[in-house]
């Protein structure tokens, strides 16, 4: 969490002018020049136009910003108070050594980032309030990374930012002409992902460039340049301000190139050195060049720094500075007074708010609630703009287009997946090995009729009549001499069960059926098929156990048909109509299919969705794309459309080889099959928004979704009935987004229930509610989700 900053006010000289470095006077001084200042102030205030007036006519205004990345007990103080005034029509070069928070500053002016506190003006009005135009094209930016579509050309590229900005091809076209010259860039129609590094910096230039924004921020834009195009951009950037429309602002590490600048921002320590021109900074400082004012500046700071930490000490003993009780007077709602770096004269001055504050009685007002300007949260959802919407349908159908092997891939995995489980999950298993000891075959020395199946076997042995009913089961039947034999080969696990049949077997089941009413002990005993199960595998053995009473049942009844007994004698006393809904073997494929298609489409979606948001995320084409104005709706509208397209084919497909060439059960609506699925994809592309919006990289995103998929699959029972889960989980599954859904498909399936019954139509409600949430979440979190 980033830590608020206190925002206590900083006192020091007032504005200079000079706005470089000033180092405060001995220490008998300090106390004098404290009340000096306030007065000077007051008077100041008295005098001068509005604030907000003054600020409005600036192409950018910062005040007293504070930004802290970090935790409250490990912060990260980036900008530390800092001041900051670029005049409109200027260039405005931003100086400081890697890592002292530059980037930072740009972002909270494109209105990417929030400070913790202070004030930011750009164009007449603070970023992301109403009507600001900031983020919007208004600007131009060119993050530090490339930030570009590698599957699009140079002119592609173009087109589409300039879109983004409101231009026409036409327009587009015209500028890609010059901007090619100027950059000296490569043929338009070349890809941007063939280009070197400093081509397709020169192309992120271009982009920023196009559509001649008033202001202009440039990350290092002549990183990887040759000095020739440097000293040509540079003269490019010098060209568009003469007339006063375009403001630049601009950030490099090579110090001597911003000679050019009208402006240059020494930042150091979360503060600047300096904020003059190079003109007055080498005349100042006597240095021949920026790299030395730079040098000396630095070391000035730190011993300003020393200095000042121990006049403060004294200083803090000796007087107390009344706290201002009228905000009026108050520091914060003083003017710029002419100043360029700030109403507090510059930096580094005594006016430098730290620990060692000298003031802490003086504090600063509270600033406007940043709500009051701000976009409400429901214009966030306002109405989509057009041109921004076909400019990013556009590039994800050509990121479509461009990538056929990928899209086919894509297209494909679900039917592979739906295939793959057809084939494989829900059949009977089939060639299950049952050791037999029949010891009426081994005993028997009468010669009889051979059992077809069984070579050897006598066909009028009843026990042999049971087997052959086994065996149209699919069960591969084996025999032993005894019965220990059997048992040895289902203990070494060679076989899933072992029968064991009596000598007189077939004697006893007859007596057993004709004289159900005397039945002796030695007839039950022997007319009992001896059963000993292997149960280490659950599915195999339930199927084994029914296939071995199912097949007593059918051989029972023909030997009772046969002895001329009524055959339902030999059923137990169970009537086993025709089921009300499925079949009298219910297959798991059945069972599964509903959970299967609707996970299959949902996992997918997630995958697709998260990926393609997380690339241009981490690509920074997306951060270019929210600073020129496209908000998070859009770009979560225009994914929204572009994958329904993909998914709409993934479902056609799925549902044509599960209901016409696997031939699963489909008693009720397709319709309502096929609109649950589409929902549910939708729902999986949603949920993939809330990942790439809620973390930073593919392998966090990964994390997620895997760590998602299986408590939704093993709890929205696609695997296992929510009947048979323990308590404990049995309500979470319920607030799953599948189960609800797979319910509801499996009731139009098996039952085929239409969608007026409540089982299918919450299934429904279920699966809308899921979106939305996951929709808004995701929309949220794009909102919020800044530094
Ligand atoms: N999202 C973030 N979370 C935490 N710390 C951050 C974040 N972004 C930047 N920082 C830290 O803030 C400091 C300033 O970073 P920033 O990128 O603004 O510097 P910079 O001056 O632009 O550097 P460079 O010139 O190398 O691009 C660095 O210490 C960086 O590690």
């Amino acid at each position: 969490m980033d830590v608020e900053s206190e925002g206590v006010q900083p006192v020091g000289p007032t504005g200079n002018g000079g706005h470089t470095v000033e180092i405060s006077d001995p220490k008998a001084d300090a106390a004098d020049s404290v009340h000096i200042e306030l007065a000077a102030r007051r008077r100041m205030f008295m005098s001068q136009p509005s604030t907000v007036a003054i600020r409005r006519q600036q192409a950018v205004c910062v005040r007293r910003a504070h930004k802290i990345y970090g935790t409250k007990k490990n912060p990260n103080v980036v900008l530390d108070g800092l001041n900051m005034t670029v005049p409109k029509g200027s260039i405005y070069g931003l100086l400081g050594a890697s890592g002292c928070g530059k980037t930072t500053l740009l972002s909270c002016i494109v209105g990417r980032r929030r400070l913790n506190s202070g004030e930011i003006w750009v164009l007449g009005g603070r970023p992301c309030s109403r009507g600001s135009g900031v983020p919007g094209p208004r600007i131009g930016y060119m993050p530090q990374e490339i930030a570009l579509y590698g599957e699009f050309s140079i002119r592609e590229t173009l087109i589409y930012f300039g879109w983004i900005c409101g231009m026409s091809i036409a327009q587009v076209d015209e500028r890609v002409e010059f901007l090619v010259k100027l950059l000296q860039l490569p043929n338009a129609s070349r890809f941007i992902k063939n280009l070197s590094g400093g081509q397709q910096r020169r192309v992120s230039l271009a982009s920023a460039l196009l559509h001649q924004p008033e202001l202009l921020i440039l990350d290092e834009p002549t990183v990887g340049v040759d000095p020739v195009l440097r000293q040509s951009i540079w003269d490019h950037l010098v060209e568009i301000v003469k007339d006063n429309k375009t403001t630049v602002i601009v950030t490099t590490h090579y110090i001597d190139e911003t000679r050019q600048a009208h402006m240059i921002g020494l930042m150091r320590g979360g503060k600047f050195l300096a904020e003059e021109s190079p003109a007055d900074l080498l005349a100042k400082y006597q240095a021949e060049t920026l790299e030395d004012v730079f040098l000396k500046l630095a070391v000035l700071q730190n011993m300003g720094k020393r200095r000042r930490s121990s006049i403060a000490q004294e200083v803090v003993e000796q007087i107390r500075v009344p706290a201002i009780a009228n905000p009026a007077l108050d520091l914060s709602s003083e003017e710029d007074h002419g100043e360029i770096s700030g109403e507090f004269g510059d930096n580094i001055s005594m006016s430098s708010r730290g620990p060692d504050s000298i003031t802490p009685e003086i504090q600063a007002p509270p600033l406007p609630p940043e709500e009051d300007t701000k976009v409400p949260l429901m214009e966030y959802f306002k109405f989509v703009n057009p041109n921004i919407m076909r400019a990013l349908l556009w590039k994800n159908i050509m990121w479509m287009l461009r990538n056929v092997g990928v899209m086919l891939f894509i297209l494909g995995l679900p039917v592979g997946q739906i295939v793959l489980f057809c084939w494989a999950i829900g059949h009977d298993p089939v060639g299950l090995k049952v050791a037999v000891a029949n010891y009426e075959q081994t005993q028997a020395n009468f010669s009889l009729m051979e059992c077809p199946s069984f070579p050897g076997c006598n066909y009028t042995m009843l026990s042999c009549r049971y087997l052959e009913n086994l065996k149209n089961k699919s069960i591969d039947v084996q025999f032993y001499q005894t019965e220990d034999e059997a048992r040895e080969e289902v203990s070494h696990g060679r076989a899933w069960a072992s029968l064991v049949f009596a000598h007189n077997y077939s004697e006893a089941v007859v007596e057993r059926s004709e004289n159900l009413r005397n039945i002796k002990d030695w007839t039950l005993e022997a007319a009992t098929v001896g059963v000993s199960m292997d149960m280490s595998n659950q599915q195999i053995g339930t199927l084994l156990f029914r296939d071995i009473q199912y097949a007593y049942l059918d051989f029972i009844q023909g030997i009772l048909k046969d002895c001329d007994v009524n055959p339902s004698n030999g059923r137990p006393p169970i009537q086993w109509n025709t089921p009300i809904y499925g079949d009298r073997d219910p297959n798991f494929t059945d069972f599964a299919a509903p959970g299967v298609i609707l996970t299959i489409i949902f996992f997918l979606s997630v995958a697709l969705t998260s990926g393609a948001m997380l690339i241009e995320r981490n690509e920074g084409i997306l951060e270019r794309c929210l600073v020129y104005g496209v908000t998070g709706v859009e770009i979560l509208f225009s994914h929204v459309i572009s994958q329904l397209l993909v998914m709409f084919i993934q479902t056609a497909m799925v549902i044509v080889f599960s209901f016409y060439v696997f031939d699963i059960t489909l008693r009720g609506e397709l319709a309502s099959v096929v609109l649950m699925t589409v929902l549910t994809g939708l729902c999986g592309m949603s949920f993939g928004f809330v990942i790439s919006c809620s973390v930073d990289s593919e392998r966090s995103a990964v994390y997620m979704a895997m760590g998602s998929f299986l408590p939704i699959v093993m709890l929205c029972g696609i695997i296992w009935p929510i009947e048979g889960m323990h308590p404990l989980v049995k309500p979470l599954s319920i607030f799953l987004p599948l189960t609800k859904s797979t319910e509801s498909v499996r009731s139009i399936m098996q039952r085929g229930w239409m969608i007026d019954h409540p089982q299918v139509y919450m299934g429904f409600v279920s699966i809308t509610i899921w979106i939305i949430i996951f929709l808004t979440l995701s929309i949220l979190l794009l909102k919020f989700k800044k530094g």
